[in-house]
């Protein structure tokens, strides 16, 4: 069966980056263990269109000179692909693990998108920093932790007035009542939930995105594995 087309318009251009970065995957995971979707079809659907069905519901809360973070971005997703889509928002990519940062520092180098940094550490401490602390009009985050968890290494990144998005599955409701007090003790407002449908998928996925409308308190987030060991709310 062929890939079914993008959620999106594409230029050629963007399509040809994308195969590129496709060919980086592939090759990129026989080194280092980056996903386990190796298929390139899976890739293209699980990974990009995924990313892509996204996009709209950014680009009607974002402005075009957006800066983004891509909050434990593993081999790139979603940041690369966002990079490739709106080429006029800068993406950071943020990992803990070094030799994936390595991996998407290259692959941006190598496709020449001028849109991305990389950087390697941890959501705690990074988040700590003042050239990182709410300097972001967004943080995205795909597959890295529950909500309540996710809700502590991605808020203090959002200046306020800005979004936190979240990409996640089926049991996405649940997941969201359970972080609404820790949402809220972050600064953030309830979040909002926006089902999305992704060509060629069988999964149903969603995303959730919380506006940040007051700082986050002075000691969030806390010390590196604590937002995993003992949750918020
Ligand atoms: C399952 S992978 C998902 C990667 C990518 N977002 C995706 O959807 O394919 C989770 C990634 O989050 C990173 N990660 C987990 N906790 C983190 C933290 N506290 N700070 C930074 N990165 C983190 C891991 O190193 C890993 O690369």
């Amino acid at each position: 069966m062929p890939i079914p087309p993008p959620p999106i318009a594409l230029t050629p251009e963007q399509m040809r980056l994308l195969d590129a970065y496709a060919d980086a995957l592939q090759d990129g995971n026989r080194r280092i263990n980056l996903t386990a979707i190796t298929d390139r079809d899976a890739i293209f659907i699980k990974h990009f269109w995924d990313t892509l069905a996204i996009t709209p519901h950014l680009d009607a809360l974002l402005p075009p000179d957006a800066h983004l973070i891509d909050v434990g971005t593993g081999g790139g997703i979603p940041g690369l692909v966002l990079a490739i889509a709106r080429p006029t928002w800068r993406i950071t990519l943020l990992d803990a693990t070094r030799k994936k940062v390595h991996f998407v520092e290259e692959t941006a180098r190598t496709l020449g998108l001028n849109n991305v940094r990389a950087v390697w550490g941890r959501a705690e401490e990074v988040a700590r920093e003042s050239d990182h602390r709410e300097q972001y009009d967004a943080a995205v985050a795909r597959a890295v932790a529950p909500l309540r968890v996710l809700a502590e290494l991605c808020l203090p990144f959002v200046r306020v007035g800005g979004w936190w998005c979240a990409m996640k599955g089926p049991a996405v409701a649940e997941e969201a009542a359970e972080a609404h007090a820790a949402i809220a003790l972050l600064g953030g407002e309830p979040p909002h939930i926006e089902m999305v449908e992704v060509p060629g998928a069988d999964a149903q996925r969603a995303v959730v995105l919380v506006r940040k409308h007051a700082p986050t308190p002075e000691r969030y987030p806390r010390r590196a594995g604590v937002p995993h060991k003992r949750p918020l709310g």
